[in-house]
């Protein structure tokens, strides 16, 4: 289901919260990631995934971004995540069960920081992106 004006403006104003801590909470969420699901570390051997590293701050930071950027175009998603679609599908081979590995994560850390998010709508966005992100 599409999200609502209301759940789309309340949605804008959470995520221009997220932004101003970008790597802290795009690090956590990858920190969460490779913790619950340590296999998908697999695709990060070439970055320094230690809790905390600066890599996954800067990783972390252009997750954010990034979707940040996609509620923006939310009318537009397929358009604007298709450089990252093409990347996500056909070059890191990934489905969208694994994409939303990450989704359910950076939730879980959203509402850590955000305690009072509507936890359903960023939910359905969330779920929007992962299915934008990788095309069938
Ligand atoms: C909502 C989910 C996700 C979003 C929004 C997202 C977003 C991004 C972005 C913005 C980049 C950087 C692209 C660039 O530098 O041009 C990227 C790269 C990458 N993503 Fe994702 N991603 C997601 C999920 C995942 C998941 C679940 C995995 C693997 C388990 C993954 C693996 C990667 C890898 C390996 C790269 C390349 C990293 C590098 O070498 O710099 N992504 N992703």
């Amino acid at each position: 289901m599409a999200l609502s004006d209301a759940e789309k403006a309340a949605l804008e104003l959470l995520f221009g919260k997220i932004k101003a801590d970008a790597e802290k909470i795009g690090c956590e969420a990858m920190e969460s990631l490779f913790q619950h699901h340590p296999d998908t570390k697999s695709h990060f051997t070439h970055m320094d995934v230690t809790p905390g590293s600066q890599d996954l701050k800067t990783h972390g930071g252009k997750i954010i971004h990034a979707i940040n950027d996609a509620l923006s175009h939310y009318g537009n998603l397929q358009e604007n995540l298709a450089a990252l679609r093409e990347l996500h599908t056909n070059k890191l081979k990934l489905s969208v069960d694994t994409i939303k590995l990450l989704c359910g994560c950076l939730l879980e850390v959203i509402v850590k920081h955000f305690p009072d998010v509507d936890k359903s709508a960023c939910d359905k966005f969330l779920n929007k992106v992962a299915i934008a992100l990788i095309s069938s």
